[in-house]
């Protein structure tokens, strides 16, 4: 942590150069008054203060407090708003790493966690880096100039005396160093999985009241609190054991230097003056001391903090680099003979996935739930690390080759959990593709079969849609998503059972559109209902990960494998309603 607190003080000279000068100046003004004080009551003692004196003297003192106070505001100021830059910088090269992260690294690391490393964890470091460096700053320069005042004004065997207790005091807290550090990081982590806990119940609330859990989880959740406050309690202790023993040491130093102040006036070798002074001195000085103390735990807060933060910064989400290959069109998809593992998984989720899709076709991928319809899909969003058995070639070059951005850009997925913002219905749309006009928004809009909704909507497209998209159907979610999707024209279109929660009517219009629109660019349909994939050029079967039929939906209903044993039954459920 030091060696990048030490690179970035290095990239600000300029304010840090100044911060430490500001602090050396304040620390140095600082003993002015108190050297006034000491002056003016030996001039009283000794009977030889004068008016002109009286005045100089005060004029001194109130001069030293008014610069010290300018001094101090200045370099305080300079030094918090350079941490808050530091935070902010931070946060935006974390913010940045999040976004390019994929699948695995999300897999890893919990939304609570990375929640608290964005939030606590960043500003414990802003902290630190100000808040340490003031400690360091202030409180190293300024025992070190009480010291050698103190030696050379007052006595500098009062002084070396009443110092020991403080030197032992230095030798405690380097003991509880590391004790210190593991309670951090301890309770740093059980705040962060309480924090997970708070996000999945405040995302399943409506399921937790559904099944009367409410009391379940309020009682699991104090379990949680209790875990935190023990940890709190623990931490708070050896803060309040480094707190005190600074006040019990300080004191006795205070005591002992007292004592031998006395000895040194009865044998002529110290004034009241200085004796007064010394005490203030040392009172200072045990400031100092206890300043220097905290640093030890702004350190160590810092120093968990930072190690959660590099973890992030220097986390991979174990996929292959991207390729340097442009890509501006896809023509064709294939995949050859294709064999994939989730990197956390024992068996293998593809198997000898071998088709090709040419430009302008739609493909539908059908097959049981759980059998690698969207693991298949995946591959092709470059989500996981590419298989080790067989390839998947675009435009005859395998996928790997290609730059992931210009890829993902030729692509729209729909996926099948919706992910809406918490923006207006418009923004939602418009997400898809931000140079949209409104004829380009319009015309989604009615391919996902979405006019009549907006319509009905008092505010149209300006709807706020809350949360996850709260205040909106299923359905409606659903063909907002495929709307952001139409309107980016993409060259493969992805949906990924997106159909779900509309009904067969609706469904029906919505592929038609898509096909009208479409013409000479590339689908992909993942679905459980047939009909979705009726007008298909090419349909596969997966499943257990592989392909177990293939071919147009013609020639699989008259194969009469699992297509057609689905198909007939869908049938019949269609005849039952139309029935009813
Ligand atoms: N991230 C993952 N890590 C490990 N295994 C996974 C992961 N995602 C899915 N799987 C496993 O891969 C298999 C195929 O899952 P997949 O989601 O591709 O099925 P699917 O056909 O799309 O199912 P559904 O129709 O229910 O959406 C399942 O056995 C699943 O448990």
């Amino acid at each position: 942590m030091l060696k990048t607190f030490g690179k970035y003080i290095k990239k600000h000279p300029v304010v840090y150069g100044l911060v430490t000068l500001f602090a050396v100046l304040s620390s140095g003004l600082t003993l002015i008054p108190n050297y006034i004080i000491q002056k003016f009551i030996d001039a009283i003692v000794s009977n030889t203060l004068t008016g002109h004196n009286l005045w100089l003297y005060l004029g001194v003192f109130l001069g030293s407090i008014i610069v010290i106070y300018l001094v101090d505001v200045t370099w305080v100021m300079m030094l918090f708003s350079q941490s808050y830059r530091y935070q902010s910088e931070l946060r935006r090269t974390v913010y940045k790493k999040l976004l390019n992260l994929r699948t695995p690294f999300y897999e890893r690391f919990r939304s609570g966690d990375l929640m608290t490393r964005m939030t606590s964890d960043i500003d414990y470091l802003g902290d630190t880096i100000g808040y340490g460096f003031l400690l360091i700053a202030s409180n190293v320069t300024w025992t070190l100039s009480i010291l050698v005042i103190m030696i050379l004004t007052t006595s500098w065997k009062a002084a070396l005396v009443s110092i020991i207790p403080l030197i032992f005091f230095g030798f405690i807290v380097f003991k509880l160093w590391a004790k210190v550090d593991v309670l951090y990081e301890d309770n740093r982590d059980t705040v962060a999985k309480l924090s997970n806990e708070v996000l999945e119940v405040i995302d399943g609330v409506r399921v937790m009241r559904a099944y009367g859990k409410k009391d379940l989880e309020q009682e699991r959740f104090q379990t949680k609190t209790a875990a935190v406050l023990q940890k709190a309690n623990n931490l708070v202790l050896y803060n309040g054991a480094i707190g005190q023993t600074a006040k019990l040491l300080t004191g006795l130093s205070t005591a002992i230097g007292l004592t031998y102040s006395g000895y040194l006036i009865s044998k002529g070798e110290m004034t009241i003056g200085q004796l007064i002074s010394f005490q203030i001195y040392l009172g200072m000085l045990s400031g100092a001391v206890w300043g220097l103390s905290d640093i030890v735990l702004v350190y160590q807060q810092g120093n968990v903090s930072f190690r959660k933060i590099e973890e992030l910064l220097n986390a991979e989400d174990q996929l292959e680099k991207t390729g340097h290959n442009g890509i501006e069109k896809i023509d064709s998809i294939d995949f050859n003979h294709y064999a994939f593992q989730y990197p956390t998984s024992d068996g293998v989720s593809l198997r000898n996935i071998d088709f090709k899709l040419e430009r302008g076709q739609t493909l539908g991928i059908v097959g049981k739930t759980g059998s690698g319809k969207t693991t298949l899909i995946r591959q092709l969003l470059r989500q996981y690390p590419i298989g080790e058995e067989g390839a998947i070639r675009i435009n005859g070059q395998q996928i790997e080759n290609y730059d992931i951005a210009q890829l993902e850009g030729l692509i729209g997925y729909v996926p099948q959990e919706h992910i809406l913002f918490s923006k207006s219905v418009g923004h939602n749309i418009r997400f898809g593709n931000l140079d949209a006009d409104e004829m380009a928004m319009a015309q989604a809009i009615e391919s996902a079969d979405f006019t009549k909704d907006v319509s009905r909507m008092k505010e149209g497209l300006d709807t706020l849609i809350g949360e996850k998209g709260v205040s909106i159907s299923g359905g409606q979610k659903q063909r907002v998503s495929i709307a952001r999707a139409l309107i980016r024209e993409p060259d493969l279109l992805i949906l990924d059972d997106s159909l779900s929660a509309v009904d067969a009517k609706t469904e029906r219009a919505i592929i038609e559109n898509i096909q009208d629109i479409r013409q000479n660019k590339t689908n992909i349909i993942v679905t459980h209902r047939l009909s979705a994939v009726a007008q298909a050029d090419q349909v596969i079967v997966v499943e257990d990960g592989a392909i177990t039929e293939i071919g147009t939906p013609q020639e699989l209903l008259a194969s009469k494998g699992w297509y057609y044993d689905q198909y007939m039954t869908q049938q019949m459920e269609v005849n039952e309603d139309e029935n009813i």
